[in-house]
C-alpha cells in the first residue's frame, strides 16, 4: 500500500478510540496530535496540517455521533471526510479519443508513465498509443519502445531523429487509427528555457486536448511550486504523481497539488506497466484508513476474469469460504490474484484487511510471482486428483513420486504445501469474517453480472 507509513499511523491513532462510547476534549486533543504528528511525518505542509486538524477537533467536539455510531467510527468519519477535501479533486478524464502531452522533470516517470497510462486506457477498451519525443535522453527510444511492448500498445519513435518536433508530426501521422495519443516528452534537471520552448513547439503540432504533469511524490510539499512552474509555462490540466510507493513523503505531494489550479490524474505505485492508479481521492483515503476500496477492487477481479478466461461459474467463493480450499482452488486463485496486480493492494481493498491480516502474514504469502506459478502448475499436473483435492494428507512417499514425475525438486514440492496452507488459513479469516464485507463482496463478485455485481458505488460506510 502506498503511504503506508500515514496509513498506519492514522490507524493506530483511531484504534485508540476503540470502545470508547462518548469523547471528551482531552481524547479529541490526543487524537488531533497524533493525526497531527502522522501528516507532517508525509511532508503535508504545516498551515494545512494546522487548518485540517482545527476542523477535525471542532467537528468531533461540536457534533452529535448519529445513533448507534462508536467514538471511533464517529472521529473516523470525520477524519475520512477532512482528508478526502485535503487531496482535493481528481482530474476529469474522459474514455474517449484524445491526445494527452506528459511533460515533467527529468526522471519524474513520464516515459514510464506513458506507457502505464497507455495500459491503463487498453484496460478500458480504448486503443492507446504513444509517441516518444525525448532526444535529449540517451537511450529513452529504447526504454519507451520496451516499456510500450510490455504494455501491449501502439509505439512511436525515430531514435536517429533529433528534432522531437518532427517526430511527433510523423507520429500525429502514422498514429492515425489510435483513440488514445500520449506524446511523452523530454525531461531536464529544472524547468528552464530550452524544455519549454520544446514543450511549446510540440504542443502546437500535436495540440492536445491536455496537458498532463509528471512529478515524482518525492519532493513532497515541493510538488505546489513544481505545479505552479509549469502551469505558469505550459499550462498544465493534471497531475500524475508517481513513485508513490518509494516515499513516505507522498501525502505532502498529494495534498500540495490540490493547493494548485490543478488536480491529480493518476498515482504511480511501481515500476511494471500495471503499477498505476487512477486517482480517485475517496477511495485512496478509505484505503489510507483501512476501510477497503470496493470500487477499485472489483475492478480489478473483473479485469482478472477476463484476462483469465474465468467467469463467475469458475469462481465459486462459496466452496473457498467453507474450508474446501483445494490446490483445484488454489490454482485459479493464483491466476486470478497474479492478473489483479501484487496481492499486498488488493489486500488494502478489502475493507478490514487494510491495516489487519496483512501484518499477520509473511511478506510474501501470496507474492506468488509467475514463475512459481508455473513450476506450482507443472508439480500439480502431476499429482493425483485426490491430492489435489486432499493436499494436507500428501505422504513423504506421495512427495517423492510427485518430484520424479514432474522434475521439481522434493523442497518445491513442500514449497507448493507451504504456499497452499498460507492460502488456505487465508480464506479461513476471509470466512471467518461472518457474514461482513467480504463474504457479501466475494458472493458479489462471484455473482458478477455486469458493473461488478453492485459494488461499484460502495463507499466506505455503506450506502
Ligand atoms: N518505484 C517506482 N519507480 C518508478 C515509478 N515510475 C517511474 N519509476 C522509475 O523511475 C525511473 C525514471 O523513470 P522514467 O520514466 O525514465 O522517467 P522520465 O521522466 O522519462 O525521465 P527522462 O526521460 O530522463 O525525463 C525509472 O527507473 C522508472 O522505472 C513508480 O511509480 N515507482
Amino acid at each position: 500500500m502506498v503511504l503506508d507509513d500515514l496509513g498506519s499511523s492514522l490507524r493506530g491513532s483511531l484504534d485508540q478510540l476503540r470502545g470508547k462510547s462518548r469523547l471528551d476534549e482531552e481524547d479529541v486533543e490526543d487524537i488531533v496530535k497524533e493525526i497531527q504528528r502522522s501528516l507532517l511525518q508525509a511532508d503535508v505542509s504545516v498551515d494545512l496540517v494546522m487548518d485540517l486538524s482545527e476542523d477535525i477537533r471542532q467537528r468531533a467536539l461540536d457534533e452529535e455521533p448519529p445513533g448507534g455510531t462508536s467514538a471511533r467510527d464517529h472521529v473516523l468519519r470525520i477524519v475520512y471526510e477532512e482528508l478526502v477535501d485535503l487531496v482535493g479533486e481528481s482530474t476529469d478524464l474522459p474514455l474517449e479519443d484524445q491526445t494527452i502531452m506528459l511533460a515533467g522533470l527529468q526522471g519524474s516517470g513520464k516515459t514510464t508513465t506513458a506507457a502505464k497510462m497507455a495500459w491503463w486506457f487498453s484496460k478500458k477498451g480504448l486503443r492507446p498509443g504513444v509517441i516518444q519525443t525525448d532526444t535529449f535522453r540517451p537511450g529513452a527510444y529504447d526504454q519507451a519502445k520496451q516499456m510500450a511492448e510490455r504494455a501491449e500498445v501502439e509505439f512511436y519513435g525515430e531514435p536517429d531523429n533529433d528534432n522531437p518536433v518532427e517526430i511527433a508530426e510523423h507520429g500525429m501521422e502514422e498514429l492515425l487509427d489510435v483513440d488514445v495519443l500520449i506524446v511523452d516528452t523530454a525531461g531536464r534537471h529544472a524547468l528552464e528555457e530550452t524544455l519549454i520552448d520544446e514543450l511549446e513547439q510540440i504542443e502546437s503540432v500535436v495540440e492536445p486536448d491536455r496537458n498532463l504533469l509528471v512529478l515524482d511524490a518525492a519532493i513532497g510539499q515541493g510538488a505546489k511550486e513544481q505545479a505552479d512552474r509549469f502551469d505558469d509555462a505550459v499550462g498544465i490540466d493534471g497531475v500524475t504523481i508517481t513513485k508513490l510507493d518509494g516515499t513516505a513523503k507522498g501525502g505532502g505531494a498529494l495534498a500540495a497539488v490540490d493547493r494548485t489550479d490543478s488536480s491529480i490524474a493518476f498515482l504511480g505505485t511501481g515500476e511494471e506497466v500495471q503499477d498505476i492508479e487512477r486517482f480517485e481521492p475517496d477511495g485512496f483515503i478509505s484505503r489510507l484508513l483501512g476501510m477497503g476500496d470496493l470500487k477499485q477492487l472489483t475492478e480489478r477481479v473483473e479485469r482478472a476474469m477476463e484476462e483469465t478466461g474465468q467467469d463467475e461459474d469458475d469462481w465459486d467463493p462459496e466452496s473457498m469460504m467453507d474450508g474446501e480450499f483445494t490446490l483445484h482452488d488454489m490454482r485459479k486463485q493464483m491466476e486470478a490474484m497474479n492478473n489483479m496486480g501484487p496481492l499486498s493492494q488488493v489486500m488494502d481493498m478489502i475493507p478490514g484487511l487494510g491495516g489487519g491480516l496483512k501484518d499477520q502474514l509473511p511478506d510474501d504469502a501470496m507474492d506468488v510471482t509467475q514463475e512459481r506459478m508455473r513450476d506450482f502448475e507443472v508439480i500439480m499436473d502431476s499429482m493425483t486428483d485426490d491430492e489435489l483435492q486432499n493436499p494436507r494428507s500428501i505422504s513423504k512417499s506421495q512427495i517423492e513420486r510427485i518430484a520424479r514425475g514432474s522434475g521439481k525438486e522434493e523442497e518445491q514440492i513442500r514449497e507448493l504445501l507451504e504456499q497452499h496452507k498460507m492460502m488456505d488459513r487465508m480464506m479461513d479469516q476471509f470466512s471467518g469474517m461472518g457474514d461482513g464485507d467480504m463474504q457479501r463482496m466475494m458472493k458479489q463478485m462471484g455473482g458478477g453480472g455486469g458493473g461488478g455485481g453492485g459494488l461499484g458505488g460502495m463507499g466506505p460506510f455503506g450506502d
